[in-house]
């Protein structure tokens, strides 16, 4: 049976069952459940602190897990990124009293607050800058400038409502662009995973494109395929009207309307757009 490891609790828990139940698997009904079999599909799921997952797939306590790509390059383990998830989106940032800091380097000599004191560490080493202590906190970072632990933090941003709220700004580059990620050990069976990847992927696949169908004048069917390629090449359909051809292709779900403009702008027409409910591509 392939054990997968799931966040039981915060940002990343439900948005990761609710993906795994998109790929066919069934999830836990009650919070309160650690240990979930799916015998139809031949795996086990363990619902863990997302801080921990890497750790238990790092050392092969269980096959893979989901969790955050910031999380995983924190944990130090021998875990290594399979699939990006595309959910779960962050970014992690220095951030400091506003108007006082301009660069990374203004961190040299200074006191860091941070959950994520491996993930900063590494990146100011990178660059030759030694703090002069990392305060590790579990939650609530931005406070600790204010409480006068801390001359800076390094946390998760989203919004950025957060530091916003705590008279905070950021300052440098951000150290990294995170998301839910699929981890495996480095060493995996690849075989192993074959199944559970590619229904993530389909399920990607699902969320990022829907299908777009149109009639174009039968003239006008090269310039339209230069507007929607489609993932391979799009499907093109004799008309009764032997003039028009029916096309139909997958389009990227964020470019929807900006193709729609193109293609009637051209002469397209009965352009409708339907969502993918599941795919193998
Ligand atoms: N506001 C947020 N928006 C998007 N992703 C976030 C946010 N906060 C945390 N994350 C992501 O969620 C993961 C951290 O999840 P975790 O469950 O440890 O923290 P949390 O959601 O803050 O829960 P907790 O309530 O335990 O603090 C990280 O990968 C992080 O990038
Ligand atoms: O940029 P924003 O949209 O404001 O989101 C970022 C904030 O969300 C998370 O905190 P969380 O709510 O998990 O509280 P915590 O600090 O106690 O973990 C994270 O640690 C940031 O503080
Ligand atoms: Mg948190």
């Amino acid at each position: 049976m392939l054990r997968i490891a799931v966040p039981n609790k915060g940002s990343l828990s439900e948005p990761a069952s609710q993906m795994l139940r998109e790929a066919g698997y069934r999830q836990r009904r009650d919070s309160r459940e650690l240990v979930l079999t799916d015998v139809d599909n031949d795996v086990e799921f363990f619902f863990l602190r997302p801080r921990d997952i890497a750790v238990y797939v790092g050392s092969g306590t269980v096959d893979v897990g989901i969790t955050g790509r910031d999380l995983l390059l924190d944990s130090d383990s021998k875990a290594v990124e399979h699939l990006a998830l595309g959910f779960a989106r962050s970014t992690f940032r220095f951030a400091a009293p506003a108007g006082e800091y301009t660069s990374i380097e203004d961190a040299d000599g200074k006191r860091i607050a941070t959950s994520y004191p491996v993930l900063a560490l590494n990146y100011l080493r990178d660059r030759g800058i030694t703090p002069a202590k990392v305060v590790r906190l579990d939650g609530a970072v931005e406070t600790a400038t204010r409480l006068g632990v801390a001359d800076i933090i390094a946390d998760v941003v989203e919004t950025g409502t957060t530091l916003r709220a705590a008279g905070l700004e950021i300052f440098g580059e951000p150290l990294l662009q995170s998301e839910a990620v699929l981890v495996r050990a480095a060493d995996a069976d690849d075989d192993k995973l074959a199944v559970l990847t590619r229904r993530l992927q389909g399920v990607l696949t699902a969320r990022r494109y829907v299908l777009m169908d149109y009639d174009v004048p039968t003239e006008l069917l090269d310039k339209a395929a230069a507007i929607t390629p489609g993932y391979e090449s799009p499907t093109v359909s004799d008309l009764h009207d032997a003039g028009w051809k029916a096309v139909r292709v997958m389009i990227p779900r964020d470019q929807v309307n900006s193709i729609m403009d193109a293609l009637y702008d051209i002469g397209a027409r009965a352009i409708l757009v339907t969502q993918i409910l599941a795919s193998r591509v």
